[in-house]
């Protein structure tokens, strides 16, 4: 009898147990389809307010990142959900299935009967991956219907749109370089070197031959840089951002400082872009088709150095530009003859570094990189690597490492020769070396030139870029340089010799002498 009613006591525990669980997962799956259709409809108000954001700003880029981000969270989110809910249906709740179910259904045939239209996932631009999600999630009854994609949930005519807006979004010149050769009956003709479709230069093609830019499409959107602090620069600027705007249409793009300048001028400049944060100029070449610098060198080197990747054709103005007019105009129709001139890439590696990968920030630089020996008063001393050969040790104020654009620059004055701008090598120049006998170097373009401050050194050194951003380098420690793979194209006046030329024999007065006099000794009287 005891046993009978043990036995029967154990059983109305069982039956408890299970009519708990049973109430548990009811309640829970409640839960779940509360917490599903709250997500839901934040979901697509966040994607509402998205979509107008985006069509707003006219920012493609950021469709497409917030697309990505939002379609994995919202996978994330949805898996999260949707993981409880599977388990529960696999252990066979069928009360509570039906309640989960039932909940889903309403969320979804209130949305069928609204605007989402599940068709649309196929011609959507992300068509095959929606498609295999959708296959892949079908047989739990709500992926099929695409809920977790924001591309579903637009209606047509924000996606129309939004294609428009992409497609302006992502108009940028696009244009051809070419050689010029001289054929076979002598006359000139072109051969294609490179061509991108949006006209990023992403290669170091070399060529000492003349490069020649001819645009494919208009170009549309120009970024002035000027030399700060320069009233004549100022003026220039005030009537160049003008004429480009009222009768070229192009977009201008200015830096704040320079912003706030033209604004303070008039406030008709309000047309005038630029950026907020720093963090923006490294998206400026894939919106800017040409850049004008009004200044010297200096700001060329400015220029450059905004570009940590492909650089935009460059128009260097100097402040006597009184035809910028004519000037621009046949920049803009093309084609223009280029210099490509290449960049050294630097990186400096620590002493405690595990392998030579793990570097700092590299540096770009058009000009040079200088090792010196900065403050200290004693002998630099550094050992020089060419690829894995030894090359010397260099004991003296230090070593310039220079590009053939900046071999007209620091390492002129330090005795290097000076190089056509077209010609590709790295130029090897001490720094007033301790030694009679140590004469510069041009090294070939394709080496890596290693400089290493040995641990017997006296003092650290110090590296320093196109004249900036200085950097100790303590004993042990390393730069890396070598060819980076994104010239930088400047525009030229006439052709890349004939600016050379003229700018050593304008510029730096390059064998100028005064012409002897006819009358005197001549062959003839000896
Ligand atoms: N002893 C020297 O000659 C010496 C010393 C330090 C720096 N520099 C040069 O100055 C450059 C930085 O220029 P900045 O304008 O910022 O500084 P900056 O204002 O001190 O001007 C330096 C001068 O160098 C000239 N210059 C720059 N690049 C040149 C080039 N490629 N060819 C001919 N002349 C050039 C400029 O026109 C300017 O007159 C460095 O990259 C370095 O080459 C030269
Ligand atoms: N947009 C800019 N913002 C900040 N600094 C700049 C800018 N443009 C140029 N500079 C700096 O201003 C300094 C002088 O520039 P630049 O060399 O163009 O003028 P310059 O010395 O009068 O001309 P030149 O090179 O013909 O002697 C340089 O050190 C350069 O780095």
């Amino acid at each position: 009898m005891d046993e009978h009613l043990i036995e029967f006591s154990e059983a109305l525990r069982t039956v408890a147990k299970a009519l708990r669980r049973a109430a548990e997962g009811k309640a829970s799956a409640q839960a779940e389809a509360a917490e599903w259709k709250r997500r839901y409809e934040l979901e697509r108000t966040r994607n509402i307010q998205m979509e107008r954001k985006v069509s707003g700003n006219n920012n493609c880029e950021m469709v497409q990142h917030w697309w990505i981000r939002s379609s994995l969270d919202n996978a994330m989110d949805m898996l999260r959900i949707m993981l409880p809910c599977l388990f529960f249906w696999e252990v066979g709740k069928e009360q509570n299935k039906r309640i989960a179910e039932a909940r889903m259904a309403e969320q979804f045939s209130a949305e069928k009967n609204g605007d989402i239209d599940c068709e649309r996932v196929k011609n959507s631009d992300n068509q095959s991956m929606l498609q295999n999600e959708s296959n892949e999630y079908s047989e739990t009854g709500c992926m099929k219907h695409g809920i977790w994609s924001h591309e579903v949930l637009r209606d047509r005519e924000s996606d129309s749109n939004s294609n428009a807006d992409r497609n302006k979004i992502m108009r940028k010149a696009s244009f051809k370089l070419s050689w010029w050769c001289n054929g076979e009956n002598g006359d000139q003709h072109k051969h294609d070197i490179v061509s991108f479709e949006r006209g990023n230069i992403t290669t170091a093609e070399r060529s000492s031959k003349q490069i020649s830019l001819k645009w494919e499409s208009d170009p549309q959107t120009v970024l002035i840089l000027t030399k700060p602090n320069s009233v004549s620069v100022r003026i220039l600027c005030v009537q160049m951002v003008r004429w480009l705007r009222e009768r070229k249409k192009l977009n201008v793009y200015v830096e704040p400082r320079v912003k706030v300048e033209l604004v303070a001028e008039s406030s008709n400049f309000s047309y005038v872009q630029t950026w907020k944060d720093d963090s923006e100029i490294s998206h400026l070449h894939m919106k800017v088709d040409l850049v004008i610098t009004l200044g010297g060198d200096g700001t060329v080197l400015w220029a450059a150095s905004m570009f940590k990747g492909p650089v935009p054709p460059i128009v260097p103005f100097s402040l006597d530009s009184e035809h910028f007019k004519d000037c621009l105009d046949s920049v803009l129709r093309g084609p223009i003859s280029i210099t490509l001139r290449h960049r050294l890439l630097c990186r400096v590696v620590r002493d405690a570094a595990k392998n030579e990968y793990e570097t700092e920030e590299p540096f770009l630089v058009l000009n040079e990189v200088t090792i010196d020996r900065g403050i200290s008063s004693y002998l630099t001393n550094l050992e020089c690597y060419c690829d894995n050969s030894f090359v010397t040790c260099v004991q003296g104020d230090g070593l310039i490492l220079s590009t053939t654009s900046g071999s007209t620059a620091y390492s002129l004055a330090a005795g290097g020769s000076m190089v056509h701008p077209q010609v590709p090598g790295i130029l090897f120049t001490p720094i007033c070396p301790h030694s009679l006998s140590f004469r510069p170097l041009i090294l070939p373009e394709h080496v890596t030139v290693r400089i290493m401050v040995p641990f017997n050194s006296r003092s650290p050194a110090w590296a320093s870029f196109d004249g900036k951003d200085r950097k100790l380098l303590a004993a042990g420690d390393a730069l890396l340089c070598s060819m980076a793979p994104w010239p930088v194209p400047t525009a030229c006046q006439v052709d890349s010799t004939n600016d050379f030329l003229r700018s050593i024999h304008d510029g730096l007065h390059w064998n100028l002498r005064k012409t002897q006099s006819f009358d005197g000794p001549r062959d003839r009287d000896l």
